[in-house]
């Protein structure tokens, strides 16, 4: 597809509405005048980020060239601020679209064409040597027509180049989502493996409505991870889901990351037959929906973040394993097989852990 050039400055856009909020970003609906057409714009402060990782993440996405991954028209630097312009996807992220009109999770048919578009969209990445990093629901973007796009390369990092986020920032992406390696790291390195597990957390988000053990402050999130059997679909309401959805699932929340399946063979899997196409989408759960800007207004006029708080997180692992680090006997290894063994002295101060943090969140709500 041929590329537009957009024009690089400030003053080529007018800022409409925002329409997005992260936990380093604000994303306005935008036109850009000299095009006449709508763009979605990223705007970074450079004051709240670190500069290299902002950088990084508007070049990845002009760099991207796969339909199933967000790309950036152009960016640049107006004041303190970085810019990033993209094409507008009207439906907003999956997770709004989900909280909107879908509180209990998409169907199947749905959830399979999502899917199946992230994992083609990881697919190249992981080829090009690139781990996403924090794939979620929050982070799936919709267009008017339902293609589907993954986005926010914020904290993605290349396999291949020397000096990136890697070495730098092997914590990241969002406690729910997060794989049992990476909140450990150690035993299996760091791979594009990790992508996968948080794949499967995605698929159980957008069918229940919302990821396992969200409802738990972050760090228990880290522990009860860890600590847990991998979750599944196997609650009562769950019947209505096929054997080869519970099945994907669990291939992708193996706790050994060798045993997960890379995305090139999880898309051969039976479940993704079920998939779609775009207009399929569009059709199902787009029809009817007040516009991206629409949903972001209310939100912002009710105050309520609830949409985004769990998604947003943005859990200080380190602090939480330096603590844990300072206990004289802490360690955690795996069985080998999908159990994380933690020993006894942890869970004793996860369970106060958990203990005070249930307190301190039983307050705030
Ligand atoms: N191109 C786009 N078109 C429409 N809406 C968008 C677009 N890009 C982002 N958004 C909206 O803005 C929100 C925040 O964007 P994004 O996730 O990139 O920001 P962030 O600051 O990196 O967030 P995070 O908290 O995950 O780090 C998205 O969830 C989505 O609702």
């Amino acid at each position: 597809m041929e590329r537009k050039n957009y024009p690089i400055g400030a003053e080529y856009y007018t800022l409409l509405q925002e329409i997005g909020h992260g936990s380093s970003s604000t994303v306005f609906r935008a036109i850009c005048k000299p095009l006449l057409d709508t763009v979605a714009i990223k705007v970074l402060d450079f004051d709240k980020n670190d500069f290299d990782h902002t950088a990084q993440e508007a070049q990845t996405m002009i760099l991207v060239d796969h339909p199933n991954l967000q790309m950036a028209h152009c960016s640049f630097v107006a004041d303190h601020y970085l810019w990033i312009v993209m094409p507008f996807m009207a439906a907003g992220s999956c997770l709004h679209i989900m909280k909107t009109a879908f509180p209990h999770g998409y169907k199947e048919a749905v959830i399979a064409t999502i899917l199946r578009g992230i994992l083609r969209g990881l697919e190249y990445m992981h080829h090009h040597g690139d781990i996403h990093r924090d794939v979620k629901a929050g982070n799936i973007l919709v267009d008017s027509n339902g293609a589907i796009t993954l986005s926010d390369f914020g904290v993605s990092v290349s396999l291949f180049h020397a000096g990136d986020r890697h070495s730098e920032s092997s914590f990241a992406g969002t406690p729910c989502w997060m794989a049992p390696e990476v909140i450990l790291e150690k035993n299996y390195g760091y791979n594009f493996k990790a992508d996968i597990w948080s794949f499967g957390i995605t698929a159980l988000e957008l069918a229940h409505g919302h990821a396992p053990f969200s409802e738990f402050p972050a760090s228990t999130v880290l522990h009860m991870t860890l600590q847990r059997a991998s979750p599944g679909l196997d609650q009562k309401g769950d019947k209505k889901f096929s054997k080869s959805f519970r099945e994907m699932i669990a291939m992708c929340l193996m706790k050994d990351p060798r045993q997960r399946p890379s995305a090139q063979h999880l898309l051969k899997h039976s479940f993704f037959k079920k998939a779609r196409s775009n207009d399929y989408i569009a059709r199902t759960i787009l029809k009817g929906l007040p516009t991206v800007g629409d949903r972001a207004t209310e939100i912002i006029l009710r105050k309520d973040q609830s949409t985004l708080n769990v998604s947003a997180w943005k859990f200080n692992v380190r602090d939480l394993k330096t603590r844990a680090s300072q206990l004289p006997d802490y360690e955690a290894s795996t069985s080998g097989k999908d159990q994380v063994v933690v020993h006894q002295r942890e869970r004793l101060e996860v369970t106060t852990e958990i203990r005070s943090e249930s307190e301190e969140h039983n307050t705030r709500t």
